[in-house]
């Protein structure tokens, strides 16, 4: 039997949220996991560091209290995170979801060196990080999925020299063409056209939301610096930046980006055009990985952790783990086992729906991936549609 013929990415999700809905465990807290620790913490919930008890493997559990979680929104995320899994720059998403009487809940891989908080990298992680990140935009562009919260905390980290990062939260992605209100989004990060958005007025996502916060994210991992509050006048950076990008004949670029050599001014130009029609895709970057980032000026404080620009910083963080003799990283000696408030959370098994977006474009080929979807998961999905 052929999976059937799925007209369009929406109608696809949808059917992929009845399923996972339909499977859902509904368990109480069982012996099967031990809670070790919280790895981090956001506005929809905590993501703790958790341990199979009979099979001692470490996996990241996400845990949405139901009291602030829609149903739909759980499942949401939880479907797009195991479609993006196909792919490496994608934190993969483990075939563990269910719910328990307060919380939905769904586990991860771990990412043992946390997120890219740890920030003002030198050059060459800088392009290590955006050569993965941009191939991870444009897998999901091509599915037409538009994240909305690019950020340095949604960047996850496998060894401290950025050799492996990959993209997390998926919680306010949505597909393309979706009506968005003012405000969604992280401050800092937000294009100007949202910004400028009025309370009443809604924007049609477009992946050009995505590649502003990239070249954001590039700017911060530059310099540790954000390059504005906010991308709107009378934000004194940004007007200057708005001004340095109007310009006909550019002049001489505003202080923070004189940090950056030619080569890297025109790729961010590219990246934070203001018109969103004639931003460059983010892939765009790999044009400029061969090419001289850091301005020659400043090319000796390379390495010694980064330059330091002027505006917020973004928070630091040290890193987890020191690099091995071998040149691999030596991973972080797991915490001693302790139970937090009593029984430990229970993780139910449930099939792994998986996730075929209709009109996806190739992949590109300089990056290892997992198969699109495994000889089991197809059988899985074969096997929940006929149900259906
Ligand atoms: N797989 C993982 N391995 C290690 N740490 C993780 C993992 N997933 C998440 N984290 C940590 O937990 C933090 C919060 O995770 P996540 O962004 O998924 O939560 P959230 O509630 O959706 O946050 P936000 O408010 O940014 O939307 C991350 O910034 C990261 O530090």
């Amino acid at each position: 039997m052929e999976l059937p013929e799925v007209e369009d990415n929406a109608e696809f999700l949808e059917r992929l949220m009845e399923v996972t809905s339909r499977s859902l465990p509904q368990l109480e807290l069982q012996e099967q996991y031990t809670i070790i620790k919280e790895l981090g913490s956001g506005t929809y919930g905590n993501v703790l560091l958790a341990e199979h008890r009979e099979r001692g493997t470490a996996l990241a559990l996400k845990l949405m209290p139901k009291e602030r979680t829609e149903r739909r929104a759980f499942l949401r995320e939880y479907c797009i995170a195991l479609c993006l899994s196909a792919h490496a720059g994608f934190l993969r998403t483990l075939p563990i979801v269910f719910e328990s009487p307060t919380h939905f809940a769904f586990a991860q891989e771990l990412a043992p060196a946390g997120d890219l908080c740890a920030i003002g990298l030198p050059e060459a992680q800088v392009k290590r990080c955006a050569a993965q990140l941009a191939e991870a935009l444009d897998f999901m562009h091509g599915k037409a999925l538009v994240h909305r919260d690019i950020k340095l905390d949604n960047v996850l980290l496998f060894d401290c020299e950025c050799r492996r990062v990959k993209l997390g939260d998926f919680g306010l992605t949505r597909l393309e063409g979706t009506p968005v209100c003012a405000m969604s989004g992280t401050l800092p990060y937000a294009p100007p056209e949202l910004c400028l958005l009025e309370a009443s007025e809604t924007l049609e996502l477009d992946a050009s939301l995505d590649v502003w916060a990239f070249g954001v994210l590039l700017f911060c991992l530059g310099t540790g610096c954000f390059p504005w509050d906010v991308a709107v006048s009378p934000d004194p950076q940004f007007e200057a930046f708005g001004a340095w990008q109007n310009s006909t004949v550019p002049g001489e670029a505003p202080a923070p980006w004189r940090a950056f050599g030619p080569a890297a001014q025109e790729m961010f130009r590219r990246l934070l055009t203001l018109d969103p029609n004639r931003r460059s895709p983010a892939i765009e970057v790999h044009k400029y990985l061969p090419l001289v980032w850091l301005a020659s000026s400043l090319r000796e404080l390379d390495g010694a952790g980064g330059l330091r620009g002027q505006g917020k910083r973004p928070k630091h963080r040290d890193c987890p783990y020191k690099i091995g003799t071998s040149g691999h990283p030596t991973p972080p000696p797991l915490p001693v086992l302790e139970r937090r408030g009593g029984a430990a959370p229970n993780i139910g098994e449930a099939g792994p729906p998986a996730l075929n977006i209709a009109g996806a474009r190739a992949p590109q080929e300089n990056i290892t991936r997992r198969p699109w979807l495994s000889g089991h998961l197809v059988h899985w999905v074969r096997l929940q549609l006929m149900l259906c």
